[in-house]
């Protein structure tokens, strides 16, 4: 019997080869931070693998965030990515990459890129209806613009965490319409947003729109990422310019970036669209569909709380991205931008516990008691998997995170 070798990932593991998301680590013995591939329960120092082959790819992968590769463009990160195909999975490099495979816990995973701007969407029609009954009962539940642009916000990049990274419980003003006046402290309504991320790799000239088509050109993947929101912070301060110190102080990402090219398969058409678009954000006539199908799993403390269908996002970040660069607004390597909070249309598909409880009236019931909102010490996981090739299914990592009580 052939030794066992930890590039004969299990079929059926959504790690497998088909898969390849990049990522930043460091392990307790060497404190450098290295560009990682995860395969099967293993990282590569991509790297060191890249020297030892001696491959042209060796600066690219040698460097101690994704940034380099993010900006090396397109036609790179396909030629990378059939290099590290070919060394997972062909015998004759084996002896030389796997000396450079890490086991997953013996790892620490860093935030993988710098990131430059940050902006969050409002794509889902699901999500959007149900914050408008909740926030603005005596309007409509969606805004007239809804259904003609991509709504978004721009958030704070400098506050955007690896999975992992404590929460600290934010204090701030609130004033619930029945109070006399604003009162100040901690957040009583912290809550999850179950958000998809896109990270940009090649950017864009200012003055210049970058086209729907072009999608591909310029975002390099997609990760899990979690948009924690203090309802009460944000339902007193959001008008008439927006989500702020109700959303500023910690966003999570995942430490794995699925590239798009891994998740081909996992293409779907966007729901119909209601009214006719902009020819800036028509989508019909375009060769490839913009939605992904992901099915992402929320869970408190283990248990799991929702499964949000990505597939059901009214706008996809290909409009997103035209969107918010219409005006001219440049693209910078490491810009990372939020689908918007994933719900679908049934209950146990909503994404936020503002819609799981109806702003606190309905509470969830969890092993460990009852939750409206999120307590102190509550630990939030998002995964989620996508169609692969030839029936394989594609992991997306997980982001998680643990709320710490107000300092
Ligand atoms: O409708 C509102 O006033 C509030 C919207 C949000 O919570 C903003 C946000 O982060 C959007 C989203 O994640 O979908
Ligand atoms: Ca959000
Ligand atoms: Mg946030």
């Amino acid at each position: 019997m052939p030794q066992q070798s930890p590039l004969d990932v299990p079929e059926g593991d959504p790690f497998g080869p088909h898969n390849l998301p990049y990522g930043v680590f460091s392990t307790a013995e060497d404190d450098r931070r290295r560009v990682g591939v995860r395969i099967g329960g293993f990282v590569l120092d991509a790297g060191a693998a890249a020297t030892a082959l001696g491959s042209p790819f060796a600066d690219l992968l040698g460097r101690s965030s994704l940034n380099p590769l993010l900006g090396a463009g397109h036609t790179a990160w396909r030629d990378v990515r059939r290099a590290l195909t070919a060394w997972v999975t062909d015998p004759g490099h084996r002896p030389t990459v796997e000396p450079h495979l890490v086991p997953l816990d013996e790892v620490t995973l860093h935030l993988p890129y710098e990131v430059a701007d940050y902006v969050d969407f409002y794509a889902s029609e699901h999500h959007a209806t149900n914050v408008g009954r909740m926030f603005r009962p005596d309007g409509d539940a969606l805004t007239p613009n809804w259904k003609h642009l991509p709504i978004g916000y721009h958030g704070r990049s400098g506050t955007i965490v690896v999975s992992g990274t404590d929460v600290v419980r934010p204090s701030g003003q609130r004033k619930a319409p029945t109070d006399p006046a604003p009162v100040f402290g901690p957040s009583v309504k912290l809550d999850i947003e179950a958000e998809v991320g896109f990270v940009v790799g090649t950017p864009s000239e200012l003055g210049r729109p970058v086209a729907l088509g072009d999608f591909e050109e310029h975002v390099f993947g997609l990760f899990l990422l979690n948009d924690w929101s203090a309802r009460d912070i944000q339902a007193w301060e959001y008008v008439p310019l927006g989500p702020f110190l109700g959303k500023s102080f910690a966003t999570s990402v995942s430490a794995w970036v699925t590239p798009l090219e891994a998740l081909d398969a996992a293409r779907v058409a966007p729901p119909a669209r209601d009214f006719p678009l902009q020819p800036y954000l028509d989508d019909s006539g375009l060769d490839r569909p913009g939605g992904f199908d992901l099915h992402i799993s929320v869970s408190i403390n283990g248990q799991e709380v929702a499964q949000p269908p990505f597939a059901t996002m009214y706008w996809t970040a290909a409009q997103q991205l035209a969107h918010m660069t219409v005006n001219g607004a440049s693209l910078r390597t490491g810009d990372v931008f939020g689908s918007g909070t994933v719900s679908g249309p049934e209950v146990g598909q909503r994404g936020s516990l503002l819609e799981l409880t109806w702003n606190g009236r309905d509470a969830i019931e969890l092993t460990d008691g009852k939750r409206t909102f999120l307590e102190d010490g509550d630990t939030v996981t998002l995964t989620a998997w996508a169609p692969g090739p030839d029936g394989t299914r594609v992991g997306l990592g997980e982001v998680t995170g643990r709320i710490v009580g107000s300092r």
